[in-house]
């Protein structure tokens, strides 16, 4: 359940965050099967509460909110959700579906409209669109005042109390264990890869391990006979939880939190970036064929701005992302993002809640495309920057190598080659990059796949590398370039 069961090419997958799926569809097509991506994350497909608070209106946290099993949200139906697996399968693009297993919703008033016209009943713990009835709830399981989690460093009231007041399921109980796999496998059967398990820190081990064996093996319409569907299982880990990510990753891969952030920490100039020779299990991380990376997530690209890196501070983010594709840790994941408007009042934005872009009638809007490939229509698709799609197909040419012929100036500028198939450099140093280094590739004329590609006529519109016969190349990053990475690899030779 480790493998993420991508082509033998394809070893990065992308987070088409809120999209709807005839547009996820279209993508794999049209984009995400020729740039080499193995797979998409898509946003929780099951049914949920429709959140009008105010100024509050469709936050995109309602989605993690559910109040039944049928696939009905604003990114789609069954049938589009279908109709999605099977086209993006067939161009070789997996799909992960987000499933929101710990909780169903927080306390709203009865007649809360929701994404399918169930009814539920929130006080009662009544879900009837399941159903769940309050037995299947962990009340009497969790023994703190509120019913919801007060102190995050017990691991009992982490597992067993209401988080954010959600209602809380009891995945001990075999009913609830029924529900949950009469769902997971109903996906299986539509020919998803695998799983994103939300909030997963909330549930036990033994639960999720219990429920995750027993699943069926993915569809055989695309999938060898016996494949176990990959699960990736969201940790957010604390300073001073007792949680650890590693207590969940013998029954699947979890997210490594720390990757990101200390990737933030560097190159926002905290860390000098030569320390990132040695990142991941160094430093603490999880075993590398265990953990999901990532620059950036949903959640905390909205919670930890000034942390972690974003689209906002775009040519540190295109930096981090060409070392996190060029480093050979963890199954790596791309966030796609739409735009909103932050707006900080006491240190935190109050616009944290704003959902994707919607019409009047609060309908989803489909992305458009510029000439140029980037989107529109308020939605960021850092997947189809040339930088990070560029650096896909790097590490899809590089994969099955390790790091060597490490080179820093003892600061702020790193390069490294990846076997004898790929080199990057970064320069994060505040003055010009100009050395003549070690590339292991062989001789020859190479396109830098950041400030350009290379074209099918055989030219380059970026920089070019010359090689000589013992791999060595000028390497040239100015401070006042565009992008402060450079990278060449065998596909990039002309
Ligand atoms: O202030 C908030 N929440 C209180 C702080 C607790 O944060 C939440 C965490 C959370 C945060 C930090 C932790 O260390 C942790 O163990 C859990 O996980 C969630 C997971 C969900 O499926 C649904 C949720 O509403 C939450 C949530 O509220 C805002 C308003 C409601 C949603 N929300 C949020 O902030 C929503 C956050 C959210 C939603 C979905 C996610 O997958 C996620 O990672 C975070
Ligand atoms: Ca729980």
């Amino acid at each position: 359940q480790w493998d993420p069961h991508v082509l033998e090419n394809r070893q990065a997958m992308v987070h088409l965050f809120e999209w709807k799926y005839p547009d996820v569809a279209k993508e794999c097509e049209d984009f995400l099967a020729p740039k080499g991506y193995g797979g998409v994350q898509v946003s929780p497909s099951s049914e949920c509460v429709a959140v009008y608070q105010g100024q509050v209106q469709r936050p995109w946290w309602e989605r993690y909110q559910p109040v039944s099993y049928k696939i009905s949200s604003r990114s789609g139906d069954e049938g589009s959700f279908r109709d999605m697996v099977a086209r993006c399968n067939d161009v070789g693009v997996r799909i992960y579906t987000d499933v929101v297993l710990n909780h169903m919703t927080g306390d709203h008033p009865a007649g809360t409209p929701t994404t399918g016209d169930s009814y539920f009943d929130s006080g009662a713990e009544s879900y009837p669109g399941v159903p769940y009835s309050a037995f299947d709830f962990n009340d009497a399981n969790c023994h703190t005042a509120s019913g919801s989690i007060e102190d995050y460093s017990d691991a009992e009231q982490v597992r067993n109390c209401k988080l954010s007041g959600m209602k809380d399921l009891n995945q001990g109980k075999d009913y609830v264990r029924e529900m949950i796999m009469e769902y997971l496998n109903r996906l299986i059967s539509y020919g998803v890869a695998g799983f994103r398990v939300d909030a997963s820190k909330h549930m036990w081990p033994g639960d999720l391990e219990a429920i995750f064996s027993q699943l069926d093996d993915l569809s055989t319409d695309y999938f060898p006979a016996g494949t176990r569907p990959f699960v990736v299982f969201e940790v957010i880990e604390g300073e001073w939880e007792s949680i650890k990510a590693i207590d969940y990753a013998g029954i699947g891969r979890v997210t490594e939190f720390k990757y990101g952030r200390e990737l933030g920490h560097s190159f926002r100039g905290f860390n000098q970036l030569k320390w990132l020779r040695n990142i991941g299990e160094d430093w603490g991380m999880l075993p590398r064929h265990e953990s999901l990376v990532f620059i950036d997530n949903h959640d905390n690209q909205r919670t930890e701005s000034n942390g972690v890196l974003t689209f906002r501070v775009d040519k540190w983010y295109k930096m981090a992302t060409a070392f996190m594709l060029g480093f050979p840790y963890g199954f790596t994941r791309v966030m796609s993002s739409y735009y909103w408007d932050q707006y900080f009042e006491g240190g935190r934005d109050i616009n944290d809640w704003t959902g994707p872009p919607q019409d009047t009638s609060f309908d989803i809007i489909s992305p458009s495309f510029n000439p140029d490939g980037s989107c529109a229509n308020g939605w960021i698709c850092e997947h189809r920057w040339r930088e990070i799609y560029n650096m896909v197909a790097f590490r899809n040419v590089v994969h099955g190598t390790d790091l060597n012929d490490w080179w820093d100036n003892g600061n702020n500028q790193i390069a490294f080659c990846r076997g004898n198939r790929g080199f990057v450099a970064i320069n994060n140093e505040g003055a010009d990059l100009k050395e003549t280094l070690q590339t292991c590739l062989a001789e020859g004329t190479y396109c830098d796949v950041i400030s350009g590609s290379k074209t099918e006529a055989g030219s380059c519109t970026g920089k070019s590398v010359q090689v000589d016969s013992s791999g060595y190349g000028y390497i040239e990053i100015l401070n006042s370039e565009y992008d402060g990475a450079l990278a060449i690899h065998m596909d990039s030779k002309l």
